[in-house]
């Protein structure tokens, strides 16, 4: 395996999308590196596993990113687990070059009132929705990460930790029924979960840990790194900057070839307006289908399909009450990304709309 194959890069020339190809065909005296640390101050950039060294963004990536016409929107910039072109030598002199476009993406919206969307990670082709089978277990806050990682080419798993813990697992199967998404029951702290995880971490796969603080997202990294963990802390140990491992985390090689991005635990999980909110309640949408009438509300309407479902206990009551509640978030989000879209392409609004505008 060579370095760049280690934190993720899985292309030969031959495969390689040709904007990617293109983009390096621009810049001959680039090579590829992946983002590994986003900070206040800059990225960080790596070329093989165990590195982050910073690298000079382009002068456009540097002012706040805005919707304003002309502008690099926020979610337009580099972000961790995105491939960069850089040029120079490490560690001092690295500059980014170009961004190779994202094969996926996983995004919030920004804490605020204005319209704002953040990238989590970029080309990841997993999304661990980490949850604890104790009492932070919570179906409803696995329901909103798997809306917002869903989508945008990342499969979803849903990872329970604490299984060794004398809970009855009955209550969280239960409450999974609905979702069509993989789920495994594990103690993360156990070898074990690397084996219950292997399918999605082969080699080359990028892997992101989502979930919130408590959910055992550290200790089941530290079980996936195993003895690569300790390897890695010497190579950093002799390092001359003195850094220590733990604020690599941020995107980690793997024994088994792939790699994994730790995220921070998030509060606010905000939509971007971008979700499907269909897909991620595929339940409730099919059963929707089979009502009497095609625009059913699902209230009191005779021959309605999901009422039934609920009454006979096969689908939750707070499950389709959280899925109506979503689905108002996205509606209000989407409409908010469509005016900052039309704001950006200078698009013409019909007349009145400006002068009614909230600005
Ligand atoms: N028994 C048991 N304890 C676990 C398991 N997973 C995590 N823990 C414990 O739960 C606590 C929190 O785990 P962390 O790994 O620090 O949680 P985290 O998701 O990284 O939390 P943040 O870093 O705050 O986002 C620790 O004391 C772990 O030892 C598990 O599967 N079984
Ligand atoms: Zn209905």
């Amino acid at each position: 395996m060579t370095d760049l194959s280690a934190i993720g890069w899985r292309w030969t020339p031959a495969d390689l999308d040709p904007a990617w190809r293109a983009l390096m065909q621009a810049h001959p005296q680039a090579r590829p590196a992946r983002i590994v640390e986003q900070h206040r101050s800059g990225y960080r950039v790596a070329e093989a596993p165990g590195q982050a060294f910073p690298a000079e963004s382009l002068p456009q990536w540097q002012r706040a990113g805005s919707y304003r016409k002309g502008d690099i929107a926020p979610e337009e910039r580099p972000a961790v687990g995105d491939w960069v072109l850089v040029q120079g030598a490490s560690p001092d002199g690295l500059r980014m070059v170009a961004l190779l476009p994202r094969f996926s993406a996983i995004k919030r919206g920004a804490a605020g009132e204005h319209y704002r969307q953040q990238v989590i990670a970029a080309n990841i082709d997993t999304a661990f929705v980490v949850c604890g089978l104790d009492g932070d277990f919570n179906p409803r806050r696995i329901e909103r990460y798997l809306l917002l990682v869903s989508g945008h080419g990342v499969q979803p798993v849903v990872v329970l930790t604490k299984a060794d813990l004398a809970v009855d697992v009955t209550v969280a199967q239960q409450a999974l029924r609905g979702l069509q998404v993989p789920h495994v029951m594990l103690d993360a702290r156990s070898p074990d979960a690397a084996v219950a995880l292997a399918p999605w971490l082969q080699p080359g796969q990028s892997v992101v840990l989502v979930g919130s603080s408590g959910a055992g997202k550290s200790t089941l990294t530290n079980t996936l790194l195993g003895q690569a963990r300790m390897k890695t802390g010497a190579v950093r140990a002799r390092d001359a900057r003195g850094r220590h491992t733990t604020t690599h985390r941020a995107l980690l090689a793997l024994p088994s070839g792939a790699c994994i991005i730790d995220t921070p635990g998030m509060r606010e999980l905000k939509p971007t307006g971008e979700e499907d909110v269909s897909e991620s309640f595929a339940d409730i949408e099919s059963l929707a289908e089979q009502c009497r009438f095609r625009d059913c509300l699902h209230d009191q309407e005779p021959g309605c399909a999901v009422r039934a479902a609920v009454a006979s206990g096969a689908l939750s009551e707070a499950r389709l009450a959280h899925y109506r509640k979503l689905r108002q978030e996205v509606d209000a989000a989407a409409r908010s990304r469509a005016e900052k879209v039309a704001a950006r392409t200078g698009a013409v609004r019909s007349p009145g709309q400006g002068q009614h505008g909230r600005h």
